[in-house]
């Protein structure tokens, strides 16, 4: 792996090296018109460097003197045998609330000892700013997140994970970092999909993947039945960090996290029965577990707290799903008000079209679409 990373920093050896800065491509695909064609390419600074790949902030031209961009190119390692679901999902699926593929390339580089490494560049809209350094700049200078921004970030990852979960696709590595948005008109949009399973299979599902902090129970159960609902345990995870500006849960390994996790939900029992935990929680305010979330989530509403219960569950089937979440109270905010206010401005803006659900999200909604637009749409 540490070789195909150093690989990963040489200029590709099918791109023809023109000077320094920028080299050319014979056969990028276009995704608008699945036309083939060339154009230079120049990469800039290095603004990712995960553990698949590497994304640079980059430029394109037809003639190398009108550069269009910036973009974000993520090289990752082809692999010869698996066909790669990531080209697939960023190809395949448009959506609001999902990071757009402009073009995407194959290349190919020699590593120091003389082998070959095929990689695939996906050319996706260039967006700076992710969830993660957005709760930086708030916690670090001593603020808090305003539960306006987190009701309308955590609506569109929902929204996303609506459209992927209908398709029995999980993300498998929701994270702050993942979430990129842009503060000025609130738009969120999720990127990587380099950790995405297709379910419903009957292949042998990995366990091991999605980073720790964020990892659902069942996963770190090594369950091998788990669902889409991975991703909503992760979507909690965001939504806590949202909350109190660092990880949730942070073990140092599969035992110590669901350690960590037992401080907020208690130990599991075995036997978690949601509409048992309701019934206890409206005839008890003082009902244990409430009182934890209460605790530890000071300064929010009853009804914030009651939504982060549902999402943050053991039992993945009690876990209320994306359409169910999106009906919740919580997000009244965004049905009856119209504005909010940018990080560092005064000037109310317009938020940003949540509900122009498209044919296919309506039939995913069903009965939730009523539930789920302002009464007036
Ligand atoms: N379209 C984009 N615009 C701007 N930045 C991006 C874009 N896509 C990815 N990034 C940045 O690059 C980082 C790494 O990208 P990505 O997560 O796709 O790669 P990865 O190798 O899977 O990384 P990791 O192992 O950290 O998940 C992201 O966390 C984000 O900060």
């Amino acid at each position: 792996m540490l070789k195909a990373k150093s690989a990963l920093r040489n200029i590709p050896k099918r791109m023809t090296k023109l000077e320094d800065e920028h080299y050319f491509i014979d056969d990028i695909v276009s995704t608008k018109n699945r036309e083939k064609r060339k154009m230079y390419v120049r990469e800039g600074k290095r603004i990712g460097y995960g553990s698949f790949g590497t994304v640079t902030q980059s430029y394109l031209s037809n003639n190398s003197t009108e550069w269009l961009g910036p973009y974000a190119i993520k090289r990752v390692i082809k692999s010869p045998k698996v066909e790669s679901l990531e080209l697939e999902i960023l190809q395949n699926i448009k959506h609001p609330n999902l990071v757009t593929l402009e073009f995407f390339f194959e290349s190919q580089c020699i590593t120091k000892d003389g082998g070959q490494i095929f990689q695939k560049n996906f050319v996706m809209e260039y967006i700076p700013q992710t969830l993660s350094s957005e709760i930086h700049q708030y916690f670090d200078n001593g603020y808090k997140l305003p539960t306006k921004h987190i009701k309308l970030y955590t609506f569109q990852i929902l929204r996303a994970l609506l459209t992927l979960h209908s398709m029995n696709i999980c993300h498998g590595d929701l994270k702050p970092s993942n979430i990129l948005i842009i503060p000025g008109n609130g738009i969120a949009k999720i990127c990587d999909f380099g950790s995405a399973q297709r379910l419903g299979r009957d292949e042998e599902l990995n366990t091991y993947f999605c980073s720790r902090f964020y990892r659902a129970p069942e996963l770190l159960l090594n369950s091998k039945n788990y669902t889409t609902q991975i991703d909503i345990w992760s979507f909690g995870c965001i939504i806590g960090e949202m909350l109190k500006g660092q990880p949730l849960f942070k073990g140092d390994n599969a035992k110590s996290q669901l350690e960590e996790i037992a401080k907020l939900l208690g130990r599991p029992t075995g036997n978690e029965n949601r509409a048992n935990e309701v019934q206890d929680m409206q005839r008890n305010l003082h009902d244990q577990k409430f009182k934890r979330f209460m605790h530890w989530f000071p300064n929010i509403e009853f009804f914030d707290v009651d939504f982060l219960l549902n999402v943050l569950t053991y039992n993945s089937i009690e876990r209320w799903d994306a359409k169910q979440l999106m009906s919740h109270e919580f997000f009244d905010a965004l049905r009856n008000e119209t504005y909010f206010l940018p990080r560092g401005s005064n000037m109310p803006v317009h938020l940003p079209d949540l509900f122009n659900f498209s044919v296919s999200e309506k039939k995913t909604l069903g009965e939730y679409y009523g539930l789920i637009v302002p009464p007036s749409d």
